[in-house]
Formats: C-alpha cells, sequence, structure tokens
C-alpha cells in the first residue's frame, strides 16, 4: 500500500515540533573544517544519538581516531550507524546524511545569527547553517520513523542509519570504516539498496531525483619566500613577493569563462552522446534559474543546455581563498612571507583525483618555473573523490520517481549533480548495491553560502516524500 494517510496527517500535525527539531540541530555549530569547533561536532553527534535512540533505533556511535587539522592533531567525529528493524521479509534500506556543516559567520553577511533557525513567517523560508545541508534532511529520515511509530503504521522496509560528521571536510575515516564492515553478519551486510538526501532541485518549482554526482580534487598551493612578513615600503621591489609569484600561479589555472587552462584535462572528459543530450534539453530548467539561485544575472552562457552541462558533465575549476594573505578592514602595508592558494577541480567521468594529480602537479611546477622566482613551491591534494553515475531505471529511482509524484503531484526532473559526496561511489563499489539521491531542498537554498534557508513547505512534504519513497519500496519488495 502507497504511504497512509495517517503518516502524511501526523506530520502535518506535527510540523511545529519537526521545526524544533530541527531549531535544535542548528544550534549545534558543528563545523568540520575548523578545528575550534570540534566539540561542537561531538555534541551534534550525541544530539542525534539519543534523538535516535529515543525512537527505538539500535544506534552504535563509531570512534574513527584521531587526524591531523592544520597542524593539529584532533580526534574525529563518530560515524553513527542505527539499525530499525529486523525483518527478514522486508527490505533493508541505508540511509545516509551528514550532521556537519560549513562555517559561516555574521560577518559573511548572514542577515541572521547562522546557528539559530529564524523562521520568516512570510515567505516560509527556514534560515541557519545547515537547515538544507545536511541537517533538514538528515532529520527528516527521524521524522518519518516518529510519524509511524506514534501513528501505529508498520515500517515497511528494514532501516540501517549512516550519518557521518566530516563530509565537508574529505569524509575522513569513512570509506575504511564502511569497507571494514561488508562481510557477513557486519552492519551493512544485506543493504539491498542506499537512499542519500544530501543535494537540491535544479529550481524552486520542481523536484527531482539524482543519478550523478561530480567528483572532486582539493589542492593547497603553498608559495613562500622570506623568513617573515615584510615592510612593502622596504622591501617592495627588492624580494620576490610570494603573494605575487602565487596570483601568477592561480592566473594561470583558469579562464574568466571557466576553462581549464591546465593541459590533459579537457581529453579525459568522456564524450557527450546524442541521448545525454536529450536529457538536458527536457529539464525544468532556464538559464533565470541559475540566476536566481545566485541572486545575480551572472550566468556564463545564455544556453540553457551549456549551463546544464556545465554543472553536471563537465569539470570546473573554482579558486577558494588564499591563506595567509591579508584580509582585514584598513590598509597594512604587508608582504606577505608565505601564501597558500586553495582551489578544487569538479571531477567528471573519466577523469580520477589520481588522473587528474598528475597533470595538476605536473603544470603547477612548469608554470612556476616560468616565473624566474626565488620562492618556494609546495603543492599538496587535501583530499580527493571520484565522480559517480548510478542506473537511474533501477527500482530504487522507480519508487523515487512514484513518491514524488504522490507528494508533490510532478514527475520529477531526473539530474546530475555538480557537487560531490564521495561516500556515494564508497557504497556503491562496497555494496555492489544501487544508490539514489533523493533531495529534500531547493536549488535556491544557499547551501555553503550566507542566508542558507530551508523552505517550510520542503521540510514538511520532504519528510512525507521519505516516508513515501519507503513505502513505494515496501510495494516493489511484495511484487
Ligand atoms: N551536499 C554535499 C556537499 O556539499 N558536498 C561537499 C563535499 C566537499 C568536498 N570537499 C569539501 N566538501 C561539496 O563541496 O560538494
Ligand atoms: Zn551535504
Ligand atoms: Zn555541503
Amino acid at each position: 500500500m502507497a504511504a497512509p494517510q495517517q503518516f502524511f496527517s501526523y506530520v502535518d500535525g506535527n510540523a511545529g515540533s519537526f521545526i524544533q527539531r530541527l531549531a535544535k540541530a542548528v544550534a549545534i555549530p558543528s563545523v568540520s573544517g575548523d578545528g575550534s569547533s570540534r566539540k561542537h561536532v561531538f555534541a551534534m553527534a550525541e544530539f542525534l544519538a539519543h534523538e535516535m535512540e529515543a525512537l527505538g533505533i539500535q544506534v552504535n556511535s563509531v570512534d574513527l581516531g584521531n587526524h591531523v587539522l592544520d597542524g593539529e592533531e584532533l580526534p574525529l567525529p563518530p560515524v553513527i550507524l542505527g539499525s530499525f528493524g529486523h525483518d527478514p521479509k522486508k527490505k533493508i534500506i541505508l540511509v545516509y546524511g551528514h550532521y556537519d556543516v560549513q562555517p559561516a559567520l555574521v560577518s559573511d553577511g548572514w542577515d541572521t545569527d547562522p546557528f539559530v533557525l529564524s523562521p520568516d513567517e512570510k515567505t516560509g523560508r527556514m534560515y541557519g547553517r545547515g537547515a538544507s545541508d545536511d541537517k533538514g534532511p538528515l532529520l527528516g529520515w527521524l521524522n518519518v520513523l516518529e510519524a509511524h511509530i506514534k501513528s501505529n503504521i508498520e515500517l515497511p522496509v528494514n532501516l540501517r542509519f549512516c550519518f557521518e560528521g566530516m563530509e565537508e571536510s574529505g569524509s575522513e575515516g569513512l570509506d575504511e570504516l564502511i569497507n571494514s564492515r561488508v562481510g557477513p553478519g557486519e552492519f551493512f551486510d544485506g543493504v539491498d539498496c542506499v537512499c542519500i538526501s544530501d543535494n537540491y532541485w535544479l529550481n524552486d518549482r520542481t523536484p527531482c531525483v539524482t543519478y550523478g554526482l561530480r567528483g572532486i580534487a582539493y589542492y593547497k598551493v603553498q608559495v613562500s619566500g622570506p623568513q617573515r612578513d615584510l615592510h612593502s615600503g622596504v622591501f617592495g621591489n627588492t624580494v620576490h613577493e610570494p603573494m605575487t609569484d602565487l596570483i601568477h600561479l592561480l592566473g594561470q589555472l583558469v579562464s574568466t569563462k571557466g576553462e581549464i587552462k591546465i593541459p590533459g584535462i579537457s581529453s579525459l572528459v568522456a564524450p557527450v552522446t546524442a541521448d545525454e543530450m536529450k536529457r538536458y534539453e527536457v529539464l525544468d530548467y532556464t538559464v533565470a534559474d541559475i540566476e536566481h539561485s545566485a541572486g545575480a544575472q551572472v550566468a556564463i552562457s545564455d544556453n540553457k543546455t551549456r549551463v546544464l552541462m556545465g554543472r553536471m558533465r563537465e569539470p570546473s575549476l573554482s579558486i577558494h581563498g588564499i591563506e595567509g594573505a591579508f584580509s582585514a578592514p584598513g590598509a597594512k602595508t604587508v608582504i606577505p612571507a608565505r601564501v597558500s592558494g586553495k582551489f578544487s577541480i569538479r571531477l567528471v567521468p573519466n577523469m580520477t583525483p589520481e588522473n587528474v594529480d598528475i597533470l595538476v602537479f605536473r603544470y603547477l611546477q612548469e608554470e612556476f618555473a616560468k616565473l624566474g622566482t626565488k620562492s618556494a613551491l609546495k603543492i599538496e591534494n587535501l583530499h580527493g573523490g571520484k565522480p559517480w553515475l548510478a542506473d537511474p531505471n533501477h527500482w530504487n529511482y522507480r519508487a523515487a520517481i512514484k513518491a514524488t509524484e504522490t507528494v508533490y503531484k510532478k514527475t520529477p526532473d531526473l539530474t546530475r549533480e555538480g557537487g560531490s559526496i564521495p561516500v556515494t561511489l564508497t557504497f556503491a563499489e562496497a555494496l555492489g548495491v544501487n544508490v539514489l539521491l533523493l533531495p529534500m531542498g531547493r536549488g535556491d537554498d544557499g547551501a555553503h553560502s550566507t542566508n542558507e534557508k530551508l523552505d517550510r513547505s520542503n521540510y514538511i512534504e520532504g519528510t512525507k516524500l521519505l516516508g513515501s519513497y519507503l513505502h513505494e519500496v515496501g510495494i516493489i519488495s511484495k511484487s
């Protein structure tokens, strides 16, 4: 039977308490990329484990040991594994989410405190870091379970949960944990398919299901020279300046139209097929949609298909920042002694972090040599993950499409996502099962950006969507 009406009624009737649950989660600043916030990532893990146990989920918080972040040894946040249901007649669905978030400061340009969930009653938007990426979707699964338990509705599947606290910082330790628990009788044994809710619709009107992700290769390029920061009046035009060298080097990476200048990258990209072209053409998308999501008229092209392909099936190179550069207000006349540029490349089939590394390292060294500087260069790959593509004709996708039609009365777009969730490919390869991405949020949610939000309707209808998907899987199991 499709998701019963009592399930939908419970979700509607308890929307306020589900929003309270999200507000509690957003209030914990679980930023994984910043060592000083690590205690909050642990607090978030405890909050989640407690919520899960209260729902009767068997929880095991797995310690992943330590790692080094910016020269500091830190404990890795636990991976929370949970089990609910052991009925051999039902399928086992593994759901994944992450409870860490990107950094957020009011001074970045937020209109509200990023760690206070701030609903706008007029628009229904609920602002807060992690509201959409990924605390809202993750809590959606717990809302589904609560609705079933409290309404005495039998869950149509067995559920396994895998929630991590390092996704925004390279998912350290997670692959090893998964690979160590796939054997007979282990936690991941018997999983029939995976569902991940951690991406977005293409726009603000049409839901989607997603069958592809780009991978990532993230680099740090350090240029160093003087033993300490220098006075630019005393040393300007007398010493090689690391910042000048670095700016030149970063300027050789990508054109202002987004073309990657590193030789050899474009020949790694799988050729486009006619069938694939048709898939982009039918998507409900306009260039105005991306400009709405970006908040300005800044699209690289006026061609819808070109914009979609740029996001879904071509690589991109983005320069993220310069560590060690003077960035405070005022006009300090300093020559920084050591600066590090951070950039990443989003990878598509058939690129891998390994084949891209060779090209990037060689190119940076060659271009640096051309500068004729006495500064020193150090290149590091900070983390990486391969691209992923799934079969969207699998029953897992049919269940998600049916559930979307039930909840939203619309056929979802079939999309590939430009972001990266490296564990997706790990699940597909280690467990040998189909993986589905079933997003809750909209394209204009502002994940990783200022004023991140989740619309109230996406949180509540999204909870119904996740529950309906489980019921559609339940129907398929019986057929
Ligand atoms: N919602 C998925 C997401 O935002 N993933 C991040 C993962 C990442 C990789 N390196 C740093 N973070 C993304 O940027 O795509
Ligand atoms: Zn995410
Ligand atoms: Zn993210």
